[in-house]
């Protein structure tokens, strides 16, 4: 029988995107709620009543607010937003990054997808922490840029009427929401400085963490240990410096589920960049919510991706 999933949030900028992945599959099948109920709590609580899996593709505030719905209900949810990332007893889908992670996620009734730039980042640090290669206490930066539907509707707006710049940095005052997440998912002591910014391209992200080489690191040592981690994993390729190229493009993984890291710089002058591309509606997102649900159906981890 099918299983049967709520999109809360379908029409927005993420639940469209997993509506459009499982639309077409016929092991699931989608519990909707008429467009002008989409925030009526009753409507809401009937679909979490029925479904098997809930994927929540709203803000914070309403992502808690469903959770209180659906109290005492069998439902299992997958949360697209910031609210659970950090939150006891709640999962961190990221199957590839964190250790235990998939048999977590199939067993659990809560799972918390990353973020968006978290997912580049976290992909970049963990397996280089576990490898002694960067210090849990290490000062680290971190840039990003990614397209503006990472900015929900509300950004997309801002570029679809002109009124947004080509380009801008953000998240100035260092408090950006997914610092919390980049700390706790790889054991990081030490808050990073985390720079993201914003494009003029709608879908697409690149991560950039720089490091400066020395005793224990060169970057021979660090494309090793990022390939063993993935060695296998069906959604994330480490690649050589010559296979990424000269130019690392955000936009190179769109519309699909991929993740891809790449190891520059030079052992002569000591310093390294490692980079990490997405999309970040794909393995930033409705992919990665497309991929957990899969793990906690228990079918092949990637239908419909
Ligand atoms: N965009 C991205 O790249 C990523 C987004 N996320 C996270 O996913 C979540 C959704 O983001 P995104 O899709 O971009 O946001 P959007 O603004 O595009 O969509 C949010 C949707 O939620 C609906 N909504 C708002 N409040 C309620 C409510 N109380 N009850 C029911 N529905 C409600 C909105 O309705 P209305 O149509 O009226 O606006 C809208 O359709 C966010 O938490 C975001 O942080 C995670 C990773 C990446
Ligand atoms: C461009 C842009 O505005 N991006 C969002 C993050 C989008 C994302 O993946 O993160 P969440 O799931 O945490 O919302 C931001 O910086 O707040």
């Amino acid at each position: 029988m099918a299983s049967k999933v709520f999109i809360d949030g379908e029409s927005g900028t993420t639940g469209l995107q997993i509506r459009d992945r499982l639309a077409l599959r016929d092991d699931v099948s989608l519990v909707q709620i008429d467009q002008e109920r989409r925030k009526d709590a009753d409507a809401r609580r009937e679909a979490f009543a029925e479904a098997d899996v809930a994927i929540l593709c709203l803000p914070d505030d309403a992502a808690r607010e469903a959770v209180a719905l659906a109290e005492g209900m069998d439902v299992r949810f997958i949360d697209a937003s910031t609210a659970h990332r950090v939150a006891d007893g709640w999962v961190y889908g990221f199957p590839e990054a964190v250790s235990g992670g998939r048999a977590a996620i199939a067993a659990a009734k809560t799972v918390s997808n990353p973020g968006c730039y978290s997912t580049g980042a976290i992909a970049i640090l963990a397996p280089l922490i576990k490898a002694g290669l960067i210090d849990a206490d290490e000062a680290l930066s971190i840039s990003g840029v990614s397209g503006y539907t990472g900015g929900g509707k509300a950004l997309i707006a801002e570029y679809d009427d002109g009124t947004a710049p080509a380009h801008f940095i953000y998240g100035l005052a260092q408090n950006h929401k997914h610092l919390p997440e980049i700390m706790v998912r790889t054991g990081l002591t030490r808050r990073p400085v985390f720079s993201p910014a914003v494009g003029n391209f709608a879908q697409g992200m690149a991560i950039q963490v720089p490091l400066h080489l020395g005793e224990t690191r060169d970057l021979s040592n660090l494309h090793q240990a990022l390939a063993d981690h993935y060695s296998g994993a069906q959604f994330v390729r480490v690649l050589s410096a010559e296979e990424a190229g000269a130019r690392i493009v955000p936009t190179k993984l769109n519309d699909t589920n991929m993740l891809e890291i790449s190891v520059h710089g030079d052992d002569r002058t000591g310093m390294a960049n490692v980079i990490a591309v997405l999309d970040n509606l794909g393995k930033g997102a409705s992919g990665a919510a497309v991929q957990n649900l899969n793990i906690m159906l228990g079918v092949d981890e990637g239908a419909g991706l």
